[in-house]
């Protein structure tokens, strides 16, 4: 049994995907840049772990082509949104397309432009402690800064969710000094030592780290 043969019977007995969400994959995987869509699996997890807290506001940051933020927003109650931020047109439009075939559109904003740039403005409007969820999955380099807006955002006893956080095994490859990884590994040594946060770090895919504000 190789690691594609086993991947493969997580995706057929561990997930459920609509037929939207295997569309939207199988667009997604014909693209060069096919791996950075989150996996069905990881994707199970955070809707999962969304429906088990009960919640009502997720933020996003890293759209893509929208498989995660399908994903999320079919979580989601009547009531519920999602707001998820990309600097790419062309991508999400690819996600735009999708959710408004699956009917989760008028539970998603998307907002366009640089991630930072967004969140600042996101806290003006939305304010502190306004999500209980959020899924970071963007640029390496910024994740810490990313995790400090997201502890700002996140209620108590709320959710955030890195993924990449392996970055293809390197974290764990001394050899490796790329911009990336050094990023990640001192991002990674830093939620272990935070005592603002819970936290789990799951060998799922190429690593999640689910995190838990205490207060
Ligand atoms: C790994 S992909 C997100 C995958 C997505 N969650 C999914 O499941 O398909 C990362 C995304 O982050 C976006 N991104 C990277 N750096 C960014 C930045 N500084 N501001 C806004 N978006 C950024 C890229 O355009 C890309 O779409």
């Amino acid at each position: 049994m190789t690691d594609i043969q086993i991947r493969h019977y997580a995706v057929e007995f561990g997930t459920r995907q609509t037929e939207v969400q295997r569309k939207l994959r199988e667009e997604t995987l014909a693209l060069p840049e096919a791996n950075m869509v989150t996996s069905p699996p990881a994707g199970q997890l955070l809707a999962f772990l969304m429906k088990t807290i009960g919640a009502k506001r997720v933020l996003e940051i890293g759209t893509y082509t929208g498989y995660s933020a399908l994903t999320m927003a079919l979580a989601l109650p009547p009531d519920g949104r999602l707001i998820t931020l990309d600097a790419s047109e062309e991508w999400t439009a690819i996600a735009r397309r999708h959710w408004r075939e699956a009917g989760v559109a008028d539970l998603v904003a998307l907002k366009l432009g640089d991630a930072i740039a967004s969140l600042e403005r996101l806290l003006g409007d939305e304010g502190e402690g306004a999500f209980d969820f959020v899924y970071i999955d963007a640029d390496k380099e910024n994740y810490d800064t990313y995790y400090e807006y997201s502890l700002r955002f996140i209620r108590p006893a709320g959710l955030i969710c890195f993924d990449n956080v392996f970055w293809g095994r390197s974290v764990a490859d001394p050899q490796d000094h790329s911009s990336e990884t050094v990023a990640l590994r001192r991002l990674n040594a830093k939620i272990r030592d935070d005592e603002r946060v819970d936290m789990s770090m799951l060998p799922l895919g190429d690593g999640m780290t689910l995190v838990r504000r205490r207060s």
